[in-house]
């Protein structure tokens, strides 16, 4: 089986890419089974930006094919927060919950209409000897006023999707990969993925 690196160390999105690229016929490796892997110190000021720096970082580290994922949650009333700064929002331990009741506080008296959030994912492809690519995907949403649902991670709970009639987190996985924002960009960038294995293939 062909096997994929991701440059990621949060759990949740490796479950996710996992049951992403199962069915693609790969297996996914992250940065949580590397030992010793270095933090890439997230320094863009966009979400293609830091995507780039993880998948570079551990391209050059590793000599092999990378993705790299930067993603976050854009709340208009919020002007784009928490934005590049989701992971760290409430504080640099990264804590999920604190990161959505910050959020949640912050819309505090903001009405149904205009609690409306779009999920953004950024991934980068990249290796030692090929041009990196970028591409995006998102989901639209609406902050719910308190956490539902126990599936997924990060600030899935108060991520209420109209289609659905559920948050992110009351959906189950299949559903969730069916829609979300890494599900959007993966699917465009599948293609490239394979031109990529294809001319790495070439140079051996
Ligand atoms: O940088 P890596 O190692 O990949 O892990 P991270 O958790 O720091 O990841 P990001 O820098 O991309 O920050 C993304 C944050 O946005 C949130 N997020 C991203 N995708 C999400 C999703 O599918 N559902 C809920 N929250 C998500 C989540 O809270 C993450 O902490
Ligand atoms: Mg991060």
């Amino acid at each position: 089986m062909k096997t994929v690196l991701i440059a990621t160390k949060n759990k949740g999105k490796a479950k996710e890419f996992e049951s992403l690229f199962l069915p693609k016929g790969y297996k996914v490796q992250t940065l949580l089974d590397i030992e010793d892997s270095i933090d890439v110190e997230e320094t863009g000021s966009t979400f293609e930006e830091n995507a780039i720096l993880k998948a570079e970082t551990i391209a050059r580290q590793t000599g092999t094919i990378v993705i790299g994922d930067d993603s976050g949650l854009i709340v208009d009333a919020l002007d784009g927060k928490p934005g590049v700064y989701s992971a760290r929002y409430a504080g640099e331990e990264k804590n999920d919950a604190a990161n959505t009741e910050k959020v949640l506080q912050e819309l505090d008296g903001v009405p149904e209409s205009k609690r409306t959030a779009r999920f953004y994912c950024a991934l980068a492809l990249a290796s030692p000897n090929q041009q990196t690519v970028t591409v995006a995907g998102t989901v639209e949403g609406r902050i719910t006023e308190k956490p539902a649902g126990k599936n997924g991670f990060g600030y899935d709970p108060v991520f209420f999707i109209d289609e659905k009639g559920k948050t992110m987190a009351e959906l189950v996985k299949e559903e969730k990969n069916a829609i979300s924002h890494r599900a959007v960009a993966l699917k465009k960038l599948e293609g490239l993925l394979e031109t990529f294995l294809q001319k790495e293939e070439e140079k051996q």
